[in-house]
């Protein structure tokens, strides 16, 4: 049995058997647009991080199907000249992106994809994939990082993702505001601080915590954090670490910290940081961990417990309590037409043909709390209208303004890559520029995004007539 490498199979049957009918009636290089956008925020949040552009970009710019994807899908009963002519499909389209990083609300075009129809609907499947398991990591690891401050955050969370999952997640934290990981993968690849403290095991593994901790420091002497609570955190762990660091002294070493990983934190910590001070030990910092997410660590905070690292794993890489974001793929033009899907639902009416987003900036260089979607050939409006409430529109005139979709990919050859690095970077500069309301987690304050009167006359005439 083979792993996973991905290759034009990673997709749904669908988009193939699709794929085979535009090819079959001659229909597969006129051009096709779709908008990726999600309607809903997660964790009842007020934003959300866009995040796994990079990694969609990078997996396209090299999608192809193999030997045996030929075969299989012949197997299948795929028509023999489609798939034949799948031995040469290549990505050529042309994609518009926010930046990664960037800070998204729900129903805007996030991402706009121009391409052949058959090539626009076969990776469907894997950009949504990628985009919408990134951007909810993402998003959760900013929650943590808005109330973390300063304080250093670690992705422990390989061993409880879902699967192989958690290498990705592991670069959505990243981009959110981690700052390290104990995935030594993810680490490698993406190149993010790998870090580590110890497992009970090592100590139990030992007939004495103070010997386990010697050897670990002897043998690991940099950046050592030991582990305090395996039988009985302020009687024996905090005070074998202290004799411990202060051996490590005379060595002219440096014991980096200890980790609580039980029990009250709160109240450990402010003992630890007691006794590590009486000890003289002022630099010796103090790690926790224990299903912690955004609301414990703002919790610990919020008692003033001194904790310098909080290290998070199944909260962060599982993403609780929303299982995915609901990013969706939706036609907007086709065969040289706007496109619309209906519903009865007025939210889920679709927006059609090419087209952009605007942000709006205020006088102090922060967002003003409103984007406008236009056509992609508009100039910035003066007014943007609700996307349903006709009644409803704002006044976004003498505004500074920002178009939120950029050229990422040109005719299937990336043309934008920032580093993990600076996407991160690029991240915290737009939170900082989003107001404290809309990142408090309770009720925030709701982002307004809205259309500009061509795009919502276009809208309103193709449903009149498709409802004819
Ligand atoms: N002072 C605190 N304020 C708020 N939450 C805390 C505080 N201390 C710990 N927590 C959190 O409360 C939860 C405690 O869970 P639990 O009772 O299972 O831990 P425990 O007492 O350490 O048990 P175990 O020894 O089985 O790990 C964890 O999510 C932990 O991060
Ligand atoms: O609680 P999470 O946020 O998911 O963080 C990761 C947890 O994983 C480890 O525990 P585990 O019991 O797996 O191993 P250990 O024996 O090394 O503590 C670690 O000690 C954390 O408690
Ligand atoms: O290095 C650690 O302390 C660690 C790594 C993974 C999971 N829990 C803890």
């Amino acid at each position: 049995m083979k792993d996973l490498t991905i290759t034009g199979t990673y997709t749904d049957l669908y988009q193939l058997t699709m794929a085979q009918v535009y090819f079959l009636t001659g229909k597969n290089n006129d051009e096709a647009v779709f908008d990726y956008f999600f309607r809903k925020l997660p964790y009842e949040g007020g934003y959300t991080v866009f995040a796994g552009l990079g990694t969609f970009l990078d997996i396209l710019e090299d999608l192809h199907f193999t030997r045996a994807d030929i075969d299989y899908l012949k197997g299948i009963g795929l028509n023999e000249q489609f798939v034949n002519s799948l031995e040469s499909f290549r990505f050529r389209g042309t994609i518009y992106a926010a930046r990664e990083g960037e800070v998204v609300f729900p129903n805007e075009p996030v991402l706009r994809l121009q391409g052949n129809m058959m090539e626009a609907q076969i990776v469907e499947t894997l950009l949504l994939n990628i985009l919408n398991f990134q951007s909810l990591i993402a998003t959760k690891a900013a929650r943590m990082r808005t109330v973390a401050g300063d304080r250093t955050l670690s992705d422990f969370g390989l061993r409880r993702a879902q699967g192989t999952g958690g290498y990705h997640a592991t670069r959505a934290a990243i981009v959110g505001g981690f700052d390290s990981t104990s995935n030594v993968k993810a680490a490698l690849d993406f190149g993010i601080p790998a870090v580590g403290t110890m497992a009970h095991s090592f100590i139990q593994s030992y007939d004495d915590e103070l010997a386990a901790f010697r050897d670990f420091a002897i043998h690991r002497p940099e950046n050592c954090i030991l582990l305090v609570d395996t039988y009985d955190t302020l009687k024996s762990g905090i005070p074998n670490a202290i004799t411990v660091a202060k051996e490590m002294h005379e060595h002219s070493q440096q014991l980096l910290g200890v980790r609580l990983d039980s029990g009250d934190l709160a109240y450990l910590s402010k003992k630890t940081r007691k006794m590590l001070d009486e000890a003289g030990l002022h630099e010796v910092k103090i790690t926790a961990s224990n299903q912690l997410d955004e609301w414990v660590i703002k919790s610990l905070l919020d008692q003033q417990a001194p904790i310098d690292i909080f290290g998070v794993g199944t909260s962060l890489v599982t993403g609780p309590p929303d299982a995915a974001l609901d990013g969706v793929y939706k036609l907007a033009y086709a065969h040289r037409k706007p496109r619309i899907k209906l519903s009865e639902n007025l939210k889920k009416i679709t927006l059609p043909d090419k087209k952009q987003v605007y942000r709006m900036i205020n006088g102090e260089g922060n967002f003003f709390g409103a984007d406008v979607i236009t056509l992609a050939d508009e100039n910035v409006p003066d007014i943007m209208y609700h996307p349903v409430e006709p009644d409803k529109s704002l006044e976004i005139k003498g505004l500074t303004s920002e178009p939120l979709l950029h050229k990422v990919m040109d005719q299937g050859k990336i043309v934008f890559t920032p580093s993990l690095k600076e996407i991160a970077a690029y991240c915290q500069e737009r939170l900082n520029m989003l107001p404290d309301e809309h990142k408090r987690f309770y009720y925030p304050h709701i982002y307004k995004v809205g259309l500009s009167e061509k795009l919502r006359h276009k809208r309103d005439e193709m449903k009149k007539y498709y409802k004819k």
